[in-house]
């Protein structure tokens, strides 16, 4: 069996006129993590939106674990396997830690259609072990979303990955709006999913974070794919260069 998680083929999304992303050519490999890197409006949401069933793409392919997907929404996407944070928190204020990561997949315990039974005991336990996996400390995982720091609620977003043992996992700037040390328990969950072998897709403007993290960096410019780097073999200057245009990435994607 192939070992390509995730597959694209010329993944394209026109707004009217305007051409946000062309052409994409991408493939994530089991348990690689990858950075999506580029300036902004370089088209990373975008191809994120597209990914996940947020929108609709205007053309193009997509494989997930070996089968041809189309994704009418973002639930679609998450049934399948895919779990995405997004730059803005999709977290409901006054729900406590629990009922935001079931949200929308509650554990039934009796079927009674709209008197339906909630197995809270089942979801607070699943809750406190995906907790665990992440090593976050949250007081009082009963309270409200609303009373959290920015951190710990990233993190219950986070969480949501750990608690479903997601197949893939994306993050849009999880950490943009952080604290030193949140931003670093953030890093941190993602190296647990390194070690646990899930693989992941992270969009960060963050250089230092991306060298850190990730085995490979995708870069966007100007809705196309112009690079493809492993860490290992480039560095902070050289992904510049891709993000600025002062390198073309021509030889990569015939994107000059
Ligand atoms: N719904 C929309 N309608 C029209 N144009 C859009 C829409 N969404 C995005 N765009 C445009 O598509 C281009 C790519 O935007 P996108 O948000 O994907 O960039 P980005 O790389 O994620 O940027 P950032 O780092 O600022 O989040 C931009 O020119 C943007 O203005």
């Amino acid at each position: 069996m192939s070992d390509i998680i995730l597959k694209t083929e010329g993944l394209t999304k026109h707004y009217g006129g305007v051409h946000a992303l062309n052409d994409a050519n991408f493939e994530l490999r089991a348990g690689e993590h990858v950075a999506i890197m580029g300036d902004n409006g370089a088209g990373k949401s975008t191809f994120v939106r597209q990914i996940t069933g947020v929108e609709q793409r205007t053309r193009g392919q997509m494989y997930f674990m070996g089968e041809q997907v189309d994704f009418a929404g973002p639930l679609d996407a998450r049934e399948a396997g895919i779990e995405t944070v997004f730059q803005t928190l999709a977290l409901a204020d006054d729900l406590d830690v629990p009922s935001n990561l079931f949200l929308g997949r509650e554990k039934i315990l009796f079927n009674l259609g709209p008197f339906s039974i909630l197995d809270k005991r089942g979801m607070r336990k699943a809750t406190e072990e995906g907790l665990k996996r992440t090593a976050v400390k949250i007081p009082n995982i009963n309270n409200p979303i609303r009373n959290m720091s920015g951190g710990q609620r990233q993190c219950v977003a986070i969480a949501r990955t750990a608690t479903f043992h997601s197949k893939l996992t994306i993050m849009d700037e999880p950490t943009a709006a952080l604290g030193v040390q949140e931003t670093a328990q953030v890093e941190n969950i993602v190296r647990t999913l390194k070690e646990a072998g899930e693989p992941l897709i992270l969009i960060s403007h963050n250089m230092r974070q991306v060298f850190d993290l990730v085995d490979r960096i995708i870069v966007f410019r100007r809705g196309r794919i112009v690079a493809n780097l492993n860490v290992d073999e480039t560095d902070g200057q050289d992904v510049v260069a891709y993000i600025t245009g002062a390198k073309t990435g021509a030889e990569y994607a015939g994107a000059a």
